[in-house]
C-alpha cells in the first residue's frame, strides 16, 4: 500500500498591507507571499479512518484532535479510504508563518495523492483558515481578498534568516488592535532582475500588521533589532500576524552566518535560514 510524505513549507509575507474590512469582519489584504524551505514534515499512510499523531520539536501545545486544521482538511474528501497522518512539527504554532494553514494544504495533497483524486479547491479550503489557498501551491504569489485571490509572482531566491521569540501572538488579536484598517495597497510589483531589485522594493512596502503586533508582544522589536544588526542584513520584518520576523541578506552564506550568530546569542529563540521563493516541487507528494 502506498504511504506518502508530504512537506509543508513555512509561509511568509514579505510585505502585507491591510487595505479594508469586509461585513463579516474579515480583512482585506495585499500581501506578497513566498515559501521558505524549513516547514513540517507529515506522512501519511492508508487506513480505514483518519487518525493523527503528532510529534517534533514545535509539538508541545498542538491539537491532536479534531480541531487540528490536519484533520478538518484530511476531512473535506468525506467518506472513503482514510489515513493515519503523522505530523512532525517543526514550525512554531501560532507565530505568523502559517504553520497549522501550511499543515492543512500538504494534508490535503497528501489526502489527494493517497487517494489518487483531484485536489480539493474552493469556498471549503477557504474555510479551513484565509491562509490554506496559498499553501496549497506554495510558490511566491500576490494574495488579495482576505487571502484566497492569488496571483502568481516570478521573485528571485531571497537569502532570509527566520527568527521567533518563542511568544505566541494570537492573529484575531492583532487584527483587532489594528488603528486603521483602510490602508495604501502595494506598489505595483515590477519584473525583478535580482534579490536586490526585490529588497529595495520590499523596502518602500509595509507590514501593517507590525505595529499593533509589537504593541501587544513587545518582543518582537528587539527580535527586529536583532536581526537588523547582524552582519548583511539588508531588511528585517515581522510575517503575518507575528511574531515571526525575517531578515534578507545578500547571500545563503551571510544568512547561515547570521542565523548562526543569533543562535549563539539568543539560544531561547527558535530560528533558521534558507532562501524564501518556490516550495512547490520540495512540497509535491513522495512516495515512501
Ligand atoms: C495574518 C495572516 C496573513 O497571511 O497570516 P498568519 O499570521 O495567520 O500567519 C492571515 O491572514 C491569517 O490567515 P489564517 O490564520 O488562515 O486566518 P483564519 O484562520 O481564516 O482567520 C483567523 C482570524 O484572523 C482574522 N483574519 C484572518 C484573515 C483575514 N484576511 N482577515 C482577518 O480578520 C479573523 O479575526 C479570523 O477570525
Ligand atoms: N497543524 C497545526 N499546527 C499548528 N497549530 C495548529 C494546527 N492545527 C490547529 N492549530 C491551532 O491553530 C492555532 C494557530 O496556529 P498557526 O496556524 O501555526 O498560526 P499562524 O498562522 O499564525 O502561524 C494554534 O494556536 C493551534 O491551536
Amino acid at each position: 500500500m502506498s504511504q506518502f510524505e508530504v512537506f509543508a513549507p513555512a509561509k511568509v509575507n514579505l510585505a502585507l498591507h491591510v487595505t479594508g474590512q469586509r461585513e463579516d469582519g474579515y480583512h482585506l489584504l495585499d500581501s506578497l507571499v513566498a515559501f521558505a524551505p524549513v516547514g513540517d514534515m507529515l506522512q501519511l499512510s492508508p487506513a480505514e479512518s483518519l487518525s493523527l499523531k503528532v510529534t517534533g520539536p514545535e509539538s508541545r501545545g498542538v491539537p491532536e484532535g479534531p480541531e487540528n486544521l490536519v484533520l478538518k482538511a484530511a476531512a473535506l474528501y468525506g467518506p472513503g479510504p482514510g489515513a493515519a497522518i503523522h505530523l512532525d512539527k517543526c514550525l512554531p504554532a501560532a507565530s505568523g508563518i502559517g504553520g497549522g494553514s501550511s499543515d492543512a494544504a500538504a494534508a490535503l495533497r497528501g489526502m489527494a495523492a493517497l487517494r489518487d483524486v483531484a485536489l480539493a479547491s474552493g469556498a471549503a479550503v477557504v474555510k479551513l483558515g484565509a491562509d490554506v489557498p496559498m499553501c496549497l501551491d506554495p510558490r511566491p504569489a500576490r494574495t488579495e481578498g482576505i487571502g484566497e485571490e492569488l496571483t502568481p509572482v516570478a521573485l528571485p531566491p531571497l537569502p532570509a534568516v527566520l527568527v521567533n521569540p518563542r511568544v505566541e501572538v494570537s492573529t484575531p488579536a492583532v487584527f483587532k488592535a489594528l488603528a486603521s484598517k483602510t490602508n495604501p495597497a502595494m506598489e505595483p510589483i515590477p519584473a525583478f532582475v535580482e534579490a536586490a531589485d526585490c529588497i529595495a522594493w520590499l523596502a518602500r512596502q509595509r507590514n501593517d500588521l507590525q505595529p499593533p503586533a509589537v504593541a501587544l508582544a513587545p518582543v518582537i522589536a528587539e527580535v527586529l533589532a536583532a536581526l537588523s544588526a547582524l552582519p548583511g542584513c539588508k531588511l528585517a520584518r515581522m510575517s503575518g500576524s507575528g511574531a515571526t520576523c525575517f531578515g534578507l541578506f545578500e547571500s545563503d552564506a551571510a544568512a547561515e552566518a547570521a542565523q548562526a550568530q543569533l543562535a549563539a546569542a539568543q539560544p531561547g529563540w527558535w530560528s533558521a535560514h534558507g532562501a524564501l521563493g518556490d516550495q512547490a516541487a520540495k512540497a509535491a507528494p513522495r512516495l515512501r
